[in-house]
C-alpha cells in the first residue's frame, strides 16, 4: 500500500496535510498521535470511505477508488473502534460475514467455511460463544468477534482502528500478538504507546494532520517527540521483559525528563 501526497479537507477545514508513506507486505505499522490528530481520518482514506481532496492511496499500483466494493473487501479487512451494535445475529453469523467478499452471490457456506469460522473464533477466544447473539456480548467480546470476522476475510491488508479499545490487558496483548502472527500487512491506530513500541515494526506519528515523525519505534518514540506532541514529560527506557522500549510519562510534576 502506498499513500501519496494525501490531503483531506472537510468544510474548508484541513484535516490531513500532504501525507505520504508506503507499507511493505507483512509490515505492522502503528499510527499514533494525540486526540484529533487525524488517525481515524487517515485510516478511513486507506479503506476508501474518505475520498482524498488531493493525492491517492494505491494497492498493487492501482488507486483504491478504482476497485469495486467487493474487490476492495478482498484486499482490505477493517476493524473499527466501536463494533456495530445493530447485529441481530449470532456470533457465528457475524464472523461468517467475513467470508462474503470471497464468495459469489449464490454460493453457500461449505465445510471449509465453517472450519474457518470455528478456527477464527478459537483464535479470539470466543469458541464457546458462537451461538450466543452478537448483541449480548460484552464490549471486549464484540471487538474480538469483529477481529475474527476480519481473520476469515483472509485479506493481505488488515486495518485496525484502536483495536484494543474495550479489551482487558490480557486480551490487548493476545489480540495484537494474533494480528502480528497473521503474516499480513497491519496498519493500526493506537493510543497505548507501550503497546505500539512492543508490536509495531514502524510508527507514524501524526499531529494536526501532518506526519511529525516516521520510522522505527526507537526513532519515533523519543522523549523530545513525545514531550512536544503530547505535551507531557516522557521517559523512555527498556522494558524489563520484552527488551523493547518502555515509556513512562507524567504531566511534569513528578519527573524531571531533561
Ligand atoms: N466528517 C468530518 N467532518 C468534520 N470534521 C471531521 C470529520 N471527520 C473528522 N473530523 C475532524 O478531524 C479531526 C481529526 O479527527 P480523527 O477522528 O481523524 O482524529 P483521531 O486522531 O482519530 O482522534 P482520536 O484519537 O480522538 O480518535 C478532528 O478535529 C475531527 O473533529
Amino acid at each position: 500500500m502506498t499513500v501519496e501526497s494525501l490531503s483531506w479537507r472537510v468544510q474548508d477545514k484541513s484535516i490531513l496535510n500532504n501525507v505520504s508513506f508506503s507499507v511493505c507486505p507483512t509490515e505492522f505499522v502503528g499510527i499514533i498521535g494525540p486526540n484529533g490528530a487525524g488517525k481515524s481520518s487517515l485510516l478511513r482514506c486507506l479503506y476508501g470511505v474518505n475520498v482524498p481532496t488531493e493525492g491517492e492511496v494505491r494497492i498493487a499500483d492501482k488507486n483504491i477508488l478504482e476497485y469495486s466494493r467487493q474487490a476492495l473487501a478482498q484486499k482490505i479487512a477493517v476493524v473499527l473502534q466501536e463494533p456495530p451494535s445493530r447485529f441481530e445475529l449470532s456470533v457465528n453469523d457475524v464472523i461468517a460475514m467475513g467470508l462474503t467478499p470471497q464468495k459469489s452471490l449464490l454460493s453457500f457456506d461449505n465445510h471449509l467455511d465453517k472450519q474457518k469460522v470455528i478456527e477464527a473464533s478459537r483464535q479470539v477466544d470466543l469458541l464457546d460463544k458462537l451461538h450466543q447473539s452478537f448483541n449480548s456480548l460484552s464490549g471486549g467480546e464484540k471487538q474480538r468477534a469483529m477481529i475474527a470476522r476480519a481473520i476469515v476475510q483472509d485479506t493481505h491488508v488488515l486495518i485496525l482502528d484502536e483495536p484494543t479499545n474495550h479489551l482487558d490487558i490480557r486480551h490487548q496483548l493476545e489480540v495484537l500478538t494474533l494480528a502480528k502472527s497473521l503474516q499480513v500487512t497491519v496498519i493500526c491506530s493506537m493510543h497505548d504507546l507501550n503497546l505500539a513500541a512492543t508490536f509495531c515494526d514502524r510508527l507514524i506519528l501524526l499531529d494536526q494532520g501532518s506526519i511529525i515523525a516516521e520510522g522505527s519505534p526507537e526513532s519515533v518514540l523519543t522523549e523530545a517527540n513525545l514531550n512536544r506532541v503530547f505535551d507531557i514529560k516522557a521517559k523512555v527506557d527498556t522494558h524489563p521483559f520484552t527488551q523493547k522500549l518502555r515509556i513512562t510519562f507524567d504531566l511534569g510534576e513528578h519527573i524531571d525528563a531533561d
